[in-house]
């Protein structure tokens, strides 16, 4: 059995590598990410800056080397900088050390590994982040005695309910920022949210903004499989076939038993007409015989889909490290 990926094989080849998201967007044709200038929420970012301490940068746990936006780093890289690779119950952290070292090599020398549902490893950041603005020079603010950080990171990764974590632990108190399972639920900078009270420090919430250059189709699927991408613009077929060409090749076959299939399988059509069988997602078409038309029924693939794609989500087909 090869890994499969037929579907996303043939997009792959289909367009340049690093090819920039003119070329890119016939797949990726996100809708908020504006061509050759900065979007308009880096700018309000940019703007408030000096208003702030620190940046939190939030990605998800699952893809810690793939789709962080480089205009974060450009932008708004003068600040201390702690990575928070969140959702870290849905990723496979078997190689943590070497994630941490390769991170190390770039430029994220300050990382935690979070969950923000159950609040995993979020009490150890108001000490981390204090220790970070200590050690900083903080310019204007060197006399203010509160602590600010700016929440920012691609969309959907869990900048708000990080900010919701860390009230839970700190204040007791409940949620501040929406949370919501698409990308794109905050809207706007919002006004400061406190977090903690010894050291008294608040928080900005920030929309996710992608980056303008989606570097190759696989960042971008994985950047669709972890829903930092509306999924309809991706297309689902394109995405599950992505996702079993990835649990194919990382031996995660746990989907085989879910859905009742007999062993791995490397076709995509085949594994979602099991799924929709398997949930009974079909539905009626018409088909035009010679002699009158006949009412067939058949699977539901893009349903069978979405419920491959959602399970994968919610950590059901297993732990799973993207990159
Ligand atoms: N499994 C898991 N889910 C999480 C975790 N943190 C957040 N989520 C879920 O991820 C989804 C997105 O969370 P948000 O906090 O709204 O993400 P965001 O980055 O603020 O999203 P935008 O406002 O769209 O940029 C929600 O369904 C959360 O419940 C986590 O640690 N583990």
């Amino acid at each position: 059995m090869t890994t499969g990926g037929f579907l996303y094989q043939k997009i792959k080849n289909s367009v340049f590598q690093n090819a920039n998201l003119t070329k890119m967007q016939n797949i990726f044709p996100i809708r908020n990410v504006q061509i050759d200038q900065m979007p308009a929420g880096l700018k309000r970012m940019k703007a408030d800056l000096k208003k702030v301490d620190c940046i939190i940068e939030v990605h998800d746990a699952r893809i810690p080397f793939s789709g962080r936006n480089p205009l974060f780093h450009e932008n708004l890289g003068i600040k201390p900088h702690l990575l928070v690779l969140n959702k870290m119950d849905l990723a496979d952290l078997t190689e943590k050390e070497r994630i941490l070292r390769h991170l190390r090599y770039q430029d994220a020398k300050n990382v935690v590994f979070t969950d923000c549902v159950k609040d995993e490893n979020i009490r150890e950041m108001v000490p981390l982040i204090t220790e970070l603005i200590q050690a900083s020079n903080r310019y204007q603010r060197s006399e203010a005695l509160d602590y600010c950080i700016m929440v920012i990171g691609v969309p959907n990764v869990g900048k708000s309910s990080l900010i919701n974590s860390l009230r839970r632990c700190h204040l007791k108190k409940g949620k501040a920022s929406r949370v919501g399972g698409e990308p794109g639920i905050t809207r706007a900078v919002l006004s400061s949210i406190q977090v903690s009270e010894r050291p008294p420090m608040f928080l900005f919430d920030t929309p996710g903004v992608l980056s303008p250059q989606i570097a190759t189709v696989e960042t971008g699927m994985k950047l669709a499989l972890c829903g930092t991408i509306l999924d309809h613009l991706v297309g689902e077929d394109i995405m599950a076939d992505y996702l079993l060409y990835t649990l194919n090749k990382k031996q995660k076959f746990s989907y085989v038993e879910r859905y009742d299939l007999e062993e791995p399988c490397d076709d995509i059509e085949n594994v979602l007409k099991k799924i929709a069988i398997k949930l009974n997602k079909t539905h009626k078409v018409k088909a035009f015989t010679g002699v009158g038309d006949i009412n067939m029924i058949v699977p539901n693939y893009t349903a069978a889909a979405y419920d491959f794609i959602r399970t994968f989500r919610k950590g059901d087909l297993g732990k799973v490290m993207l990159d």
